[in-house]
């Protein structure tokens, strides 16, 4: 798939940029970027496109959990290229997660502690252990997980996870946050407080935070700036306003506005079937 970012992606201040890059994930394999240049918007940043189209990849080249083939990503200021040997390097790989943290769909837990000795050891962690101490309370509220302190990980339910691993990630503190579908199987109501949250924590702390949604009505209501992906492969970074409007994105999904909304439905469905399989999709309770 050939993407070619539109000429509306251009910030020499971006918290990320992508300057002419190339990426496959092998050498027989056809590419996801070709040649991509991109200035990921600041704040709260939704990355809204087709499945199977590269808002995953995007965000894992952006948070140097993967690396171009070709060209260049800065991550504040700062090529990734400086985390290549993270995976193999615990400073390096430290050094990494300070700067950026990755949220992925389904992440697991072996630990057997409970989940408030689990925040108690990112916050101590964190890149600003003061800056954790002093949110901990509007995190605990805003995604709901004070009633599952005393809960070990392995007792949650997928939405309750979901939940937890978002407080975790705000508590480490990076600056900038990617958030791959972060929550997909919250209950709409506790899924809206948490943008509403995460808005205001970018706004108050000047981070970064890129999520990958299906449901554009989020994306519309929280959104400071979108990463549009379309079918076609173009790819454009900008001002939610515009480019989250009705004939934008029939444009980008190649698709009536009536189905996108069937289509966000379905997949949230899908993914749920994915990683629960017969399990409850989220605690009624919420
Ligand atoms: N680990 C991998 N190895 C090989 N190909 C991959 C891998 N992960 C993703 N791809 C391919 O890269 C392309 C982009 O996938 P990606 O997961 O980034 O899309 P996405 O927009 O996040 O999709 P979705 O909305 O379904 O989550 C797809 O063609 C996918 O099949």
């Amino acid at each position: 798939m050939a993407n070619h970012a539109t000429s509306n992606n251009k910030d020499g201040n971006a918290p990320i940029a992508f300057h002419g890059v190339s990426f496959s994930y092998a050498p027989d394999q056809e590419m996801v970027f070709t040649d991509l240049s991109l200035a990921m918007p600041r704040g709260l940043t939704f990355l809204v496109g087709p499945n199977g189209i590269g808002k995953t990849t995007l965000m894992l080249l952006g948070a140097a959990r993967l690396f171009p083939c070709q060209g260049e990503i800065t991550l504040l200021g700062t090529s990734t290229e400086d985390f290549l040997e993270a995976e193999a390097d615990p400073d390096c790989e430290e050094r990494r997660n300070q700067q950026v943290s990755f949220i992925y769909q389904n992440m697991e837990f072996e630990t057997e502690g409970s989940l408030g000795e689990l925040l108690d050891a990112v916050s101590s962690n964190s890149a600003d252990p003061a800056s954790a101490a002093l949110h901990r309370q509007e995190v605990l509220d805003a995604t709901g997980v004070e009633p599952l302190l005393g809960s070990r990980m392995q007792e949650l339910s997928k939405g309750e996870m979901q939940r937890a691993i978002i407080a975790m990630g705000l508590l480490y503190g990076s600056p900038v946050l990617m958030m791959d579908e972060p929550v997909f199987a919250v209950e709409p109501e506790r899924a809206e407080r948490i943008f509403a949250y995460l808005r205001e924590y970018c706004a108050g702390k000047g981070v970064t935070i890129c999520a990958s949604v299906h449901d554009v009505h989020l994306a519309r209501k929280f959104a400071q700036g979108v990463v549009l992906f379309h079918t076609d492969g173009v790819v454009e970074a900008g001002d939610p306003q515009e480019l989250l409007s009705r004939e934008r994105l029939e444009v980008a999904f190649k698709a009536p506005w009536d189905t996108l909304y069937q289509r966000q439905t379905l997949y949230r469905d899908m993914l749920n079937q994915a990683s629960l399989g017969d399990a409850d999709p989220d605690d009624p309770s919420e």
